[in-house]
């Protein structure tokens, strides 16, 4: 009965982030393209012989009854129960977190898609991707994207996804020691939230241009508001734009240049290592085209 599942949650950066409206709900309308990279939570899976979800490593500053990993996995087991009429039966769950909380890499969303996408597998559960999709939503704005699992031009408030091709390359990414809440930043009276609205074929044109190289497309609105609240934002973005085009992912707080090779990675890195403060850090990650846990019914996870 008991059966351990070894999944991968990827990090997401954001190309850009428009804010283009709001709704009368209070969420903000966003065109942005998320790009996965290599960088990864992992969570074990294992089956119980009773039916309770348990989250068995600590996480600082998230109480297991609201990690987002809990809380799909209850949502699901409920889902499946009421399908087939028997609940499925209950999973210890081991989260190894290397993505920052609060630095607009996703990880708690994609923490809970692996989830879904893990026990939807382990529970015969039988949900489409946009059943699991629709089930994501609520938990957090960016779980369809990492179900959706490939490189996306993104409406709405993330969940209208179309797919695109992204830049081949590296990211350096760096972490400037700080957590950005979601919510303070949509809800700052500073953030302009009326950005012209792009067509997808106009991302898909920029990288087109070889003479653009890897020049980032469009601005993220959210840059401006975190870098007043949060300072070591802009001082990231100043350190990292010596060696590029910096700009901030998500609601930040991390910061990413992009590069053609390792190589040019490995220098920046290097310069991190001797000037950056103390209290950062610094790495690099391959963007990928393809979300990890697609390959997963056979491969990326060791059932
Ligand atoms: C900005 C992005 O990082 C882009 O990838 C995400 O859309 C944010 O996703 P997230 O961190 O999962 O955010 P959620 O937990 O869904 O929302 C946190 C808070 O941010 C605000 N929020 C979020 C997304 C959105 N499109 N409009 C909003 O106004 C809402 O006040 C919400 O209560
Ligand atoms: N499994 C989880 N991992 C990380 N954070 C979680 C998790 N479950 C709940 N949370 C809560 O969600 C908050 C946001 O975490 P997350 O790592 O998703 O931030 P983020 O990278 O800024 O996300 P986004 O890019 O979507 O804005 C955390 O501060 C934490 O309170």
């Amino acid at each position: 009965m008991r059966s351990l599942m070894s999944c991968p949650a990827p990090a997401k950066l954001n190309l850009f982030l428009h804010v283009t409206g709001r709704r009368p709900d209070g969420y903000h309308l966003l065109q942005s393209v998320f790009q996965l990279i290599d960088r990864c939570d992992t969570l074990d899976f294992t089956l119980r012989g009773d039916e309770r979800i348990r989250r068995v490593t600590d996480v600082p500053g998230v109480p297991e009854d609201s990690d987002l990993v809990v809380r799909a996995a209850r949502l699901l087991q409920a889902e499946v129960a009421r399908r087939t009429g028997t609940p499925p039966p209950g999973v210890d769950i081991a989260l190894h977190k290397v993505l920052p909380m609060g630095g607009g890499l996703g990880g708690g969303s994609s923490d809970a898609a692996t989830t879904l996408l893990a026990l939807n597998r382990l529970w015969h559960g039988g949900l489409s991707k946009q059943e699991l999709m629709d089930l994501g939503l609520p938990l957090g704005a960016d779980i369809p994207f990492f179900l959706f699992g490939e490189t996306a031009f993104a409406e709405g408030v993330g969940e209208a996804l179309r797919p695109v091709d992204g830049p081949d390359c590296w990211y350096v990414v760096i972490e400037p020691g700080v957590q950005v809440p979601t919510g303070d930043i949509f809800t700052s009276e500073h953030l302009t939230r009326n950005t012209a609205a792009v067509i997808i074929s106009d991302f898909s044109r920029h990288f087109a241009d070889q003479n653009i190289g890897l020049r980032q497309f469009g601005k993220n609105d959210l840059q401006q508001v975190a870098s007043r609240l949060f300072p070591p934002v802009a001082q990231a973005v100043e350190w990292l734009g010596v060696h590029g085009d910096a700009r901030m992912t998500g609601s930040g707080a991390c910061v990413f240049c992009a590069f053609h090779g390792e190589e040019q990675a490995d220098a920046v890195l290097d310069a991190f290592g001797a000037t950056a403060p103390s209290t950062w850090k610094g790495w690099k990650a391959k963007a990928l085209r393809r979300h990890p846990m697609e390959m997963f019914q056979s491969e990326s996870c060791e059932a």
